[in-house]
């Protein structure tokens, strides 16, 4: 991302949020055939006037690492709130289009926020260009939608390559996740 593009990231992000807004609202809804036809025209026509911008990897907004999962539409938007070498604190909240059953969230998309959240730190905190080697993650209760939750993020042990970091997903007092990980840096000249 150029110094010249850093101006429009909010405005991209604001994109974003509109499509989480659509995969929110798409999951709640019971349109009638009519106005389904005429609703994914007005959605292709979108995706075709987006396609107007394509751009080499590098330039492409969706993954500039200073948003995060804020600027992607497929990733968890989350906040880290406070972060130091070997801990990190943040916050989240799921919505609808996280939804597995009533109101309580999809168990791969907590595995996805995990790996973003633990891959992020190990990135900033433990040893850059890693790749996730395992990840294990235990639902300890059901998970809400539509309410901040808190995430922590620990690098417990780094061994040559490799960084072993937990995490933990929880609703006040109560945990409903909890993960362990190993990040192994890639050898150099590895893709
Ligand atoms: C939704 C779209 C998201 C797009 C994201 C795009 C870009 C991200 C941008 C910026 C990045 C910033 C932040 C990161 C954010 C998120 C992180 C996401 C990370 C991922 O989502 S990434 C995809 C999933 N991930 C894979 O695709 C890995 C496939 N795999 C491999 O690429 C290799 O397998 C590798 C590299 C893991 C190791 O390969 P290698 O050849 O370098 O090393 P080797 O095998 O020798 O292992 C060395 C030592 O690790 C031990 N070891 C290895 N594997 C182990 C295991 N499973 N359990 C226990 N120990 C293990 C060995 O036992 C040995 O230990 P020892 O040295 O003690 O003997």
């Amino acid at each position: 991302m150029t110094e010249a593009q850093a101006y429009d990231t909010d405005v991209f992000v604001d994109m974003i949020e509109a499509f989480r807004d659509l995969q929110a609202t798409l999951c709640l809804v019971a349109p009638p055939p009519e106005a389904t036809t005429e609703l994914t025209a007005t959605i292709e026509d979108v995706t075709n006037r987006l396609k107007e911008f394509e751009a080499p990897e590098g330039d492409r907004v969706a993954r500039e690492l200073g948003l995060r999962g804020i600027g992607h539409p497929v990733l968890v938007p989350y906040q880290a709130t406070d972060m130091s070498d070997t801990g990190m604190l943040g916050s989240v909240t799921f919505s609808y289009a996280h939804m597995g059953s009533t109101n309580t969230v999809h168990g791969g998309v907590i595995t996805m926020l995990f790996d973003d959240v633990l891959g992020m730190f190990v990135s900033r905190k433990g040893q850059p260009n890693s790749r996730t080697a395992f990840l294990k993650v235990n639902y300890r209760n059901t998970t809400p939608v539509n309410r901040e939750l808190r995430m922590t993020a620990s690098i417990d042990k780094i061994e040559g390559r490799k960084t072993f970091v937990t995490g933990t997903l929880s609703d006040g007092d109560i945990v409903c996740a909890e993960a362990e990980a190993l990040f192994v840096q890639l050898l150099p000249g590895r893709p």
